[in-house]
C-alpha cells in the first residue's frame, strides 16, 4: 500500500473548480512530479494532502487510511510562500515545530544540528529569519519541512530563489530522503528538476489531470522530432529537405533541426555525410519543457 493516494479529489471555490478529478499515487521512495501552469491547482492539491483544506469530492489515503490528527507528524511541507516567523530566532521555530509534530527535546536537537550542518548553515541558528538572503530562508524552509523526518513530504517550489550550488545541495538531500524510503510530492515549474528527479508525474492543465504516468514512458509515446547534428563543416540546403521544418546553427557548430517525420532524419545523414565527416548525429527525444508546451500550452491561467 502506497503512502499516499489520492481518488478523484476535487475542489470548488466559490463555483470555480480548483481541482478536478484527480487521482494520483506517490509510493515510499520516489519523488513524484505535479506540473502545470499557474493557476492549475497545484497548490490546493498539496494543501488538501496536508489536510489544511477538505476536498469536496474523492479521498485522501494516507497508508490507506483517511486523514486523522495523528497524521501531522508524519507529514513535512516546504510551502512556495516562505512559512517561517521572520522575527523569531531560527533555532526556537525549528525545534518548536519539531516538538509539535511529536518529537523529543533532544532528539529535536540533534536533527537541527545535523541539518544546520548538512546544508553549512550553523552561524544562522541564533539569527532570524528576516536577517538571512531570500536562499538562506529557503534552506531553513526545508529544515522545517524535513527536521521530524517525515515519511510524506510535500515541497511545492522547492528550488526557488537557491543558487546553482545551493540547487545541487537541496537536490542531494532530496535523493538523499528519496532513497530513505520519503514518499515525495514535487511541484515545480523546472522541467528539467523533474526530468532529473521523478519517475511519475501528472500535468495539470486548469484544474484536470491532462498527463500522467511514468516519464520515461511519456517521453517515449511522443514523437521524436528534433535531430542534433555536428559536423566539422557547414551542411548546405538543410532546410530544402524534405520533411525538414527548420534548422538552426548554434555557435558551437551544433545543427539542431526539427523535423515533422523521422524519414526526414535520414536525408539529413545522408546529406551531412555527402559533405564529409559526421561528429555527431541523434534524433532526440522530446524534452519535458516541450511536452508540457504541446499538452499544457504555454499561457498562463
Ligand atoms: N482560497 C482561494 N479562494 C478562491 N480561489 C482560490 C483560492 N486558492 C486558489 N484559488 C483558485 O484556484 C485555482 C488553482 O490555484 P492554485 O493556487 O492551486 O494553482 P497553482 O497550480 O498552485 O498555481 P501557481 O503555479 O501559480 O502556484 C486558481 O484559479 C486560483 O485562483
Amino acid at each position: 500500500m502506497n503512502p499516499l493516494q489520492l481518488n478523484g479529489i476535487v475542489k470548488q471555490y466559490a463555483g470555480h473548480t480548483a481541482v478536478d478529478g484527480l487521482s494520483l499515487e506517490v509510493e515510499a521512495g520516489e519523488i513524484y512530479g505535479l506540473l502545470g501552469a499557474n493557476g492549475a491547482g497545484k497548490t490546493t492539491t498539496m494543501r488538501m494532502v496536508l489536510g489544511l483544506i477538505y476536498p469536496d469530492e474523492g479521498s485522501i489515503l494516507y497508508n490507506g487510511k483517511p486523514y486523522h490528527s495523528g497524521l501531522q507528524p508524519l507529514m513535512g511541507y516546504l510551502p512556495e510562500e516562505r512559512g517561517l516567523y521572520p522575527k523569531v530566532k531560527i533555532s526556537d521555530q525549528l525545534l518548536y515545530l519539531a516538538n509539535l509534530r511529536g518529537m523529543k527535546n533532544a532528539d529535536a536537537k540533534q536533527s537541527l544540528r545535523y541539518w544546520l550542518e548538512r546544508f553549512d548553515a550553523m552561524e544562522y541558528e541564533n539569527k532570524r529569519i528576516e536577517e538571512l538572503s531570500k536562499g538562506n530562508q529557503q534552506k531553513m524552509g526545508f529544515i522545517a519541512a524535513v527536521i521530524h523526518r517525515p515519511q510524506i513530504l510535500i515541497l511545492d517550489e522547492a528550488f526557488s530563489g537557491l543558487d546553482p550550488v545551493n540547487v545541487e545541495m537541496l537536490k542531494e538531500v532530496v535523493l538523499e530522503l528519496r532513497s530513505e524510503g520519503t514518499a515525495i510530492l514535487f511541484s515545480t515549474h523546472r522541467m528539467e528538476h523533474v526530468e532529473e528527479l521523478c519517475r511519475h508525474l501528472t500535468m495539470l492543465r486548469r484544474s484536470k489531470p491532462v498527463l500522467q504516468g511514468d516519464i520515461r514512458e511519456i517521453k517515449k509515446s511522443y514523437p521524436r522530432e528534433h535531430v542534433l547534428l555536428r559536423t566539422p563543416q557547414p551542411v548546405p540546403n538543410l532546410e530544402l529537405l524534405e520533411g525538414v521544418q527548420s534548422v538552426n546553427r548554434h555557435d558551437d557548430g551544433n545543427y539542431r533541426i526539427h523535423i515533422t517525420n523521422e524519414e526526414a532524419a535520414q536525408r539529413i545523414l545522408q546529406a551531412a555525410v555527402a559533405q564529409g565527416t559526421v561528429d555527431r548525429f541523434e534524433i532526440q527525444e522530446p524534452t519535458l519543457n516541450e511536452i508540457f508546451i504541446k499538452v499544457v500550452g504555454s499561457s498562463h491561467e
